[in-house]
């Protein structure tokens, strides 16, 4: 195994409930055997990938690209989405992106043939040749004007209101710390469900009639199979077919929805009368009841929507698993 690049690795002390510390030390060690040349960056604060990303993808972008070093992220979903937006906002950006999951909830690892065994996962990157361009998602906000980029999905509704309530958990940090992260999203499963309420939602997908949904509840635009650390919202979803597909779920009774829940599993779903599916290029999506989001597991918040997507690509760096 070598890599004729060098690394600028951005780790994340505080994804995985601290676990990334311990996983960078093996990672690092490992780096240093195969006399790979690497610099390390240790996040500050939320946000702080983004500006290294950006900093280090504008530093390059107007160099030859053989010259640029390959962006390593260490940490969970929430920290790649951050340097992934770094990236995306240089126009020549020429930096791939590495990444050795170190989340919680992982999805995009899962999504793409990333394994979550760290050593697997570095192997994985030490093997590959050259970049491998992946679909992201392109989010413009019509009402702040501003453009974001999404590995994994955005959500509007159930899932935002998930992550809105994990994340202010104070039992998320104690059972993360036992490795039991995965009972901290079961409770706030629960919690949300009851207290999400059915609402209001025009989609206009393509350049096709906007179409009304009165009882939207999961209204989740992916890039790829998983939501929730692990769910499959959308099994066909592929980070290669160059289209993003959002699935609307109105909102059932609590046995329904458990039901449908199964169904997943099974990609069932799609077919029961309650869930939507649109495979789509270009979509909009407008919502005049304030609502929680989630971009990657990221909160924007309760908010009213009126958000624009389409498919662009990263350059990414590693071998998928099949
Ligand atoms: N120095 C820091 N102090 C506090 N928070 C930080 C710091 N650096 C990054 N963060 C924040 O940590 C949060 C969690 O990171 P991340 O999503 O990568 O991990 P996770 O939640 O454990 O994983 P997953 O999203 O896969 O479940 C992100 O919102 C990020 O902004």
């Amino acid at each position: 195994m070598s890599l004729q690049r060098s690394l600028y690795v951005i780790i994340n002390n505080f994804a995985g409930g601290g676990r990334t510390r311990q996983t960078w030390l093996q990672i690092a060690s490992k780096l240093y055997q195969h006399n790979i040349d690497y610099t390390a960056h240790f996040t500050q604060a939320p946000k702080h990938a983004t500006n290294l990303a950006y900093d280090l993808a504008l530093k390059y972008s107007t160099r030859p690209a053989e010259q640029a070093p390959i962006l390593l992220v260490l940490g969970g979903d929430g920290t790649l989405h951050e340097a992934l937006n770094g990236l995306q906002q240089v126009p020549k950006n020429l930096v791939p992106l590495a990444y050795i999951p170190c989340g919680s909830g992982n999805d995009f690892a899962r999504g793409v043939g990333i394994t979550t065994d760290p050593q697997k996962a570095l192997a994985q990157i030490l093997n590959a040749k050259q970049p491998l361009m992946l679909d992201i998602g392109r989010c413009h906000d019509l009402q702040r004007q501003t453009t974001s980029y999404f590995s994994n999905n955005i959500g509007i509704g159930f899932d935002a209101n998930v992550v809105h309530i994990t994340n202010r958990s104070v039992t998320k940090k104690y059972l993360n710390k036992y490795h039991a992260g995965s009972l901290a999203y079961l409770a706030s499963l629960v919690k949300a469900f009851f207290t999400q309420k059915a609402f209001p939602l025009t989609v206009t997908a393509d350049d096709g009639q906007p179409q009304q949904f009165d009882r939207g509840f999961v209204v989740t635009t992916t890039n790829h199979p998983y939501f929730g650390g692990g769910v499959p919202i959308l099994a066909s979803a592929s980070v290669y077919s160059h289209h993003l597909d959002l699935v609307v779920m109105e909102r059932v009774n609590a046995l329904y929805f458990i039901l449908l829940f199964a169904f997943m599993f099974r990609q069932w779903h799609t077919k029961m009368p309650p869930v939507h599916h649109f495979h789509i290029k270009k979509l909009r999506i407008q919502t005049t009841t304030p609502e929680f989001g989630q971009a990657d597991g990221e909160d924007l918040g309760h908010r009213t929507f009126d958000l624009e997507f389409s498919v662009a690509q990263q350059a990414f760096w590693f071998v998928p698993n099949k």
